[in-house]
């Protein structure tokens, strides 16, 4: 943990390694600085890390061991740092993050290596930095810099760092030396001008309206969690309080944060995410037995929704991309998209300027010939959902591309098995689904069908991670995971509406629960065409329907035509300028409550007797999320996902669901099952037409069995039936 070197008299090098026993970094950091502040051949200390790491920090999994209340020590060794005799330099290889950080801004001088990057990322663990980083950095770098590295956890390289000055010197080599040589040059020098503690908060004239907006603007984009307010209130104290105040202050609200239950959550995703990368199948193969090929060269079919955003994400990610149209006019059209969407990406970027390579055109060819595609090492089918259009592509990639090239399709709900036959390569055939918009999101579904190799899935995983987005694999069924759980809970939405809600309250409910969108929102976004041409292909409408079927019945289940009719209607959402809402024009992003579909649902309960009730928000929320829930029960239990975390990875990073509540298992499991099945059961008696609402066998057998930790659910799952 922390290594005393005298290698250096008379400089004292402290080494420590990181993501260790904190208690330990801390007593070993006490007991060196202490141990150097009283040996007389000590002239200067230097604090660095081992193995050209400085330190991430904290250990995470600690803090479910601190109990609100306990004294954050490392705080306390901050402090002796800061007010030693001899100066301390901090020499930051690698990263310094978090509570590392925090010791690098107690010492008096801080070099870094060009390579290393430093930041605050509690925020985003649900905390806020808790080792008096809150009221160091402002003093250190002003208010508005620091705000808006505490609020937002991100992380700045060397450069940056320097020019804002948390960093005194920049080294491209040596930077334990050149630390030793800052504390020798500086041995004897008065250090109260180093010591943060002791500065004062730069004023600024509009300090209170920085303050308060820099409120305002968190509030409105934390969707519920509280950890950035909780950073601006801290960073507000080392405004108006003296320093030991601000400490004071620091340490109250991160014992609230750390008593929340969000910080719970947040540090759960953070581990589960990580999870999600070890995929292993029923068969043993994981990263153990199967590695990534390497992959070069995309291609791309399909220029629409998706099929732009994938692009825009190789292209970014400076891989070679083919992409393919049907025609001329779409090609052109797809075309003009992708080039408008790097050149917005590009303007996100600000250091584009020193990368001219970033979203390089020359990268990019665009074409209508299937023939360009022979020499692809990956394609990626992104044509209309339709079974029998993706099997004549497939069949066609089969015959035209190189024997090694891997053949993915980015099909939302069908059987990948299915399209897989169509090949002479089934175990190079794969789901990768992406989620829209495509450049955005961070998810891909990585769909694993029954001949897939193990290394078409390493592949497809190691793809999905160099273009920086998160490969969970699932197995295969109709809609996967995401959609597969999405539907009870857009079924429920639509249900609630037949009874007596507006969409505007459905969508409300549903967003100050912590969702980005409401389902209705969310439906008008992604085109209500979309999920109707899936139920005319499924015969649940349309001309497949057989004459005579009751409007609210399919077999004896419940069924609305609410979102058919609407279609019917020329109403797709946001595309058409109406759909749940009206919008000012076509495309436009503003959804209004529309007085026509108010009228029109009065019209429809009339004509279908029903009558209308007020539903309150609670009983939104469990129909919606509970049901969703119980799916996702039923999930575990089929082997479809191979456990808890890697759902919850899906709904936050492909679904918008709120982080700080940990996704859907996580939350089932913060709720009680017991609960969760409680409910489930008074829904289901009084709607037995929702086979959706009847709780899952797994749910059921976890409540008999005691309400185990989400940990230990999958030791008690079926699998007879596992896809993965
Ligand atoms: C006494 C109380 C005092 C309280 C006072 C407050 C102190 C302070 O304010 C709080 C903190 O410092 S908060 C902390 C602030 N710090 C942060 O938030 C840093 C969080 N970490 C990161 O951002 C990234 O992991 C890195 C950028 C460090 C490496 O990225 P990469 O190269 O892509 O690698 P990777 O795949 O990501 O990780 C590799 C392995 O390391 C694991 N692990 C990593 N960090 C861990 C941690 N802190 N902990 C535990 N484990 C951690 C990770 O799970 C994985 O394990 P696996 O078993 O192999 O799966
Ligand atoms: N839209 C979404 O939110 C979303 C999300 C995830 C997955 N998906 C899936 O992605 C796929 C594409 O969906 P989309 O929304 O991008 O559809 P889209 O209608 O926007 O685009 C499909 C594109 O495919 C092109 N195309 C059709 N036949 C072709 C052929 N033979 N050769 C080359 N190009 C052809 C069309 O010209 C069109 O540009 C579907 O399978 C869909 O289910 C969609």
């Amino acid at each position: 943990v922390l290594n005393y070197a005298s290698v250096h008299p008379p400089v004292h090098l402290l080494r420590y390694t990181v993501v260790q026993d904190i208690s330990a970094v801390v007593r070993a950091l006490e007991q060196g600085v202490k141990k150097a502040d009283v040996d007389p051949a000590v002239k200067a200390v230097v604090i660095c890390g081992t193995n050209g790491t400085f330190s991430a920090g904290a250990d995470i999994r600690g803090f479910s061991s601190i109990q609100a209340g306990d004294r954050p020590s490392l705080a306390s060794v901050i402090d002796l740092i800061e007010r030693s005799e001899k100066p301390v330099v901090a020499a930051i290889e690698g990263m310094a993050l978090g509570g590392a950080l925090e010791v690098a801004l107690g010492c008096h001088y801080r070099v870094a290596h060009a390579q290393a990057w430093v930041g605050l990322p509690e925020v985003t663990l649900g905390l806020l930095p808790g080792a008096g980083g809150t009221q160091r950095l402002p003093r250190l770098i002003g208010v508005p810099a620091a705000l808006d590295l505490i609020t937002t956890g991100k992380h700045v390289l060397a450069a940056e760092a320097l020019k804002l000055g948390i960093i005194d010197e920049i080294m491209e080599e040596n930077t334990i030396d050149a630390a030793i040589h800052l504390a020798n040059k500086v041995s004897g020098q008065p250090l109260n001008s180093r010591r943060l503690s002791l500065k004062q908060v730069q004023s600024l004239p509009n300090m209170d309206a920085i303050l308060s907006e820099a409120l305002v603007k968190v509030k409105k984009q934390a969707r519920g969690c509280l950890s950035p307010e909780m950073c601006v209130q801290a960073v507000k104290a080392s405004v108006q309080l003296p320093f030991t105040e601000g400490i004071r202050k620091e340490r109250e609200l991160f014992n609230l944060l750390l008593s929340s239950g969000q910080a719970k959550a947040l540090q759960y995703v953070f581990f589960a995410q990580r999870a999600a990368q070890k995929w292993t199948t029923s068969s043993g193969a994981s990263w153990k037995t199967a590695s990534a090929q390497p992959i070069r060269k995309v291609a791309v079919i399909g220029l629409g929704t998706m099929g732009r955003g994938i692009v825009t994400s190789l292209v970014k990610a400076k891989m070679s991309v083919v992409a393919l149209e049907q025609d001329q006019k779409q090609l052109e059209v797809g075309a003009r998209a992708v080039t408008s969407l790097l050149e917005r990406e590009a303007s996100k970027m600000p250091w584009i300027g020193q990368r001219p390579d970033a979203c390089d055109p020359a990268l990019l060819q665009f074409t209508l010939d299937f023939s360009v595609l022979q020499d692809a090492d990956l394609v990626i089918e992104a044509v209309f959902e339709d079974m029998a259009l993706k099997k004549e592509i497939f069949h066609k990639l089969s015959a035209i591309c190189k024997p090694g090239s891997f053949l993915c399709t980015n099909t939302s709900a069908l059987d990948i098995d299915e399209i897989a036959s169509a090949t002479s390569r089934p175990h190079q055939v794969i789901g990768t689904h992406f989620f829209s918009p495509a450049h955005v999101m961070k998810l891909v579904e990585i769909i694993h069908g029954r001949h897939t190799s193990p290394i078409t899935i390493a592949t497809a995983m190691g793809l999905a991670k160099t273009i920086g987005k998160i490969g969970v694999v699932v197995g295969n069924c109709f809609g996967f995971v995401g959609n597969r759980m999405m539907a009870p809970y857009a079924e429920q939405a639509v249900f609630l509406l037949e009874e007596g809600c507006k969409p505007k309250e459905v969508d409300q409910a549903l967003e100050g629960f912590g969702f980005n969108l409401g389902p209705f929102r969310m439906l008008d976004l992604a085109g209500l065409d979309v999920g109707w041409r899936s139920r005319k292909g499924q015969g649940l409408t349309g001309p497949k329907l057989a004459p005579g079927t009751p409007a609210r019945l399919r077999g004896r289940r419940r069924y609305s035509p609410l979102p058919d009719l609407l279609c019917e209607n020329g109403r797709y959402g946001q595309k058409t300028g109406r759909g749940w809402y009206q919008y000012e024009k076509p495309g436009a992003r503003i959804a209004n409550p529309d007085p026509w579909l108010h009228n029109f649902l009065i019209r429809y309960r009339d004509a279908h007797h029903i009558k209308a009730r007020f539903i309150d928000e609670e009983e939104i929320l469990e129909r919606c999320l509970y049901t969703l829930i119980n799916e996702g029960f039923q999930i575990l239990d089929d082997g479809i996902a191979s456990d808890p975390e890697d759902i919850d990875v899906i709904y936050i990073y492909g679904y918008g669901w709120p982080k700080h509540r940990g996704g859907p298992m996580f939350y089932a499991s913060t709720i009680g099952l017991p609960r969760i099945l409680a409910k489930l059961q008074k829904y289901s008696e009084a709607h037995p037409d929702i086979p959706r609402m009847q709780p899952s066998a797994f749910l059921k057998k976890l409540v008999f069995l005691g309400n185990p930790p989400l940990k230990e659910w999958m030791s008690h799952a079926g699998h007879q039936s596992s896809k993965l």
